[in-house]
């Protein structure tokens, strides 16, 4: 028989999604839980765990860095295990998740390691339940807009972006064409990019709307992101293709972003799927291949060798 795991309260879960990229979300009310780099993967695993594109433990609003007046922690991962500093699909995630279980309430200050994010509710279905919610991203830097980048023998320019995370953004003709699996790593841990980098690239649809895909770093390939459909905005807008108004459709769905001065909003729907409790025998073996672990992955290196076609699509 196996021994009662301590704590199990702290096994319950919540599987959510904002536009297809999903997060398994750990309400943590007390602050106990370790979201380890290990017990994250084991998590986001989509054959052996729940799966995932993070893990997001929803922490006292004490613990949030520089803002312990925030009424949560979005305490974020990506399926890698790495420590990421703002996620904008998860933290309407985890407003849901609070809004949906206060009744009265429809205004919540997610903290992040990005800063705290106002998330405020736009509608909810026939029963109350949130549907879509809008977020204060707080202001984009745009780092360059001219960034130049030499991939596989190609030469590409980027707009580079910081949401909090960094982003650089390709505009091309076609997002359908262009070869993400390889372009994506190879942009990802690029020397220019110290802490590595999500890699979007764009292509302008006219009347204010663009195409856009995603690799994420310490994902891969995603359905969606919010901060990267943020910083794809800024890029579009940045290059004279779009106005303050952008509407970004990703494989997952589309997302509404304004850019104000300073401020970037961005709208969309959050959506649980499930809640349960994990299994306290998976639990256990979970936090034993963390015992097991070397921890946190290692930090981005040289851009690996690519034999990238020349042919991308990028403009
Ligand atoms: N899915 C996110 C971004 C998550 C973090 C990112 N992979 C990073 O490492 O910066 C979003 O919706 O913004």
């Amino acid at each position: 028989m196996t021994a009662p795991v301590p704590g199990s309260a702290a096994l319950a879960f919540v599987k959510a999604h904002g536009t297809g990229n999903d997060f398994v979300l750990l309400p943590d009310p007390q602050g106990e839980l370790a979201l380890t780099a290990a017990l994250t993967r084991a998590l986001c695993d989509r054959h052996l765990g729940l799966g995932g594109d993070g893990a997001i433990r929803l922490a006292p609003g004490e613990e949030s860095p520089g803002d312990p007046s925030a009424d949560v922690f979005m305490d974020y991962r990506n399926a890698d295990g790495s420590v990421a500093e703002m996620c904008g699909n998860g933290v309407r995630c985890v407003a849901k998740y609070v809004v949906d279980r206060a009744p009265g309430l429809d205004r919540v200050r997610v903290g992040s390691r990005a800063g705290t994010k106002e998330v405020a509710v736009v509608s909810r279905h026939p029963d109350g339940r949130v549907d879509r919610l809008r977020v204060d991203m707080g202001a984009p830097e745009v780092l360059a807009d001219d960034h130049p980048l030499t991939v596989g023998g190609t030469r590409f320019s980027a707009v580079t972006v910081s949401m909090g995370n960094p982003h650089a953004v390709l505009v091309v003709e076609d997002v359908d064409i262009v070869p993400l699996a390889r372009l994506g790593p190879a942009i990802e841990t690029h020397t220019d990019f110290g802490q590595g980098t999500n890699v979007e690239v764009i292509a302008p649809l006219g009347g204010g709307r663009i195409a856009g895909r995603i690799w994420e770093r310490g994902v891969g390939e995603t359905l969606a992101s919010g901060t990267g459909a943020s910083a794809m905005a800024v890029a579009a807008h940045q290059r004279g293709l779009v106005g303050r108004e952008v509407t970004v459709t990703l494989p997952g769905g589309t997302l509404d972003v304004r850019l104000d001065d300073p401020t970037l909003w961005v709208t969309g729907p959050a959506v649980e799927v499930a809640s349960g409790q994990l299994d306290p025998a998976w639990w256990g073996q979970a936090r034993a291949g963390e015992a097991e672990s070397t921890g946190d992955p290692a930090p981005s290196g040289d851009a690996p060798p690519t034999d990238e076609p020349t042919t991308t699509g990028v403009m």
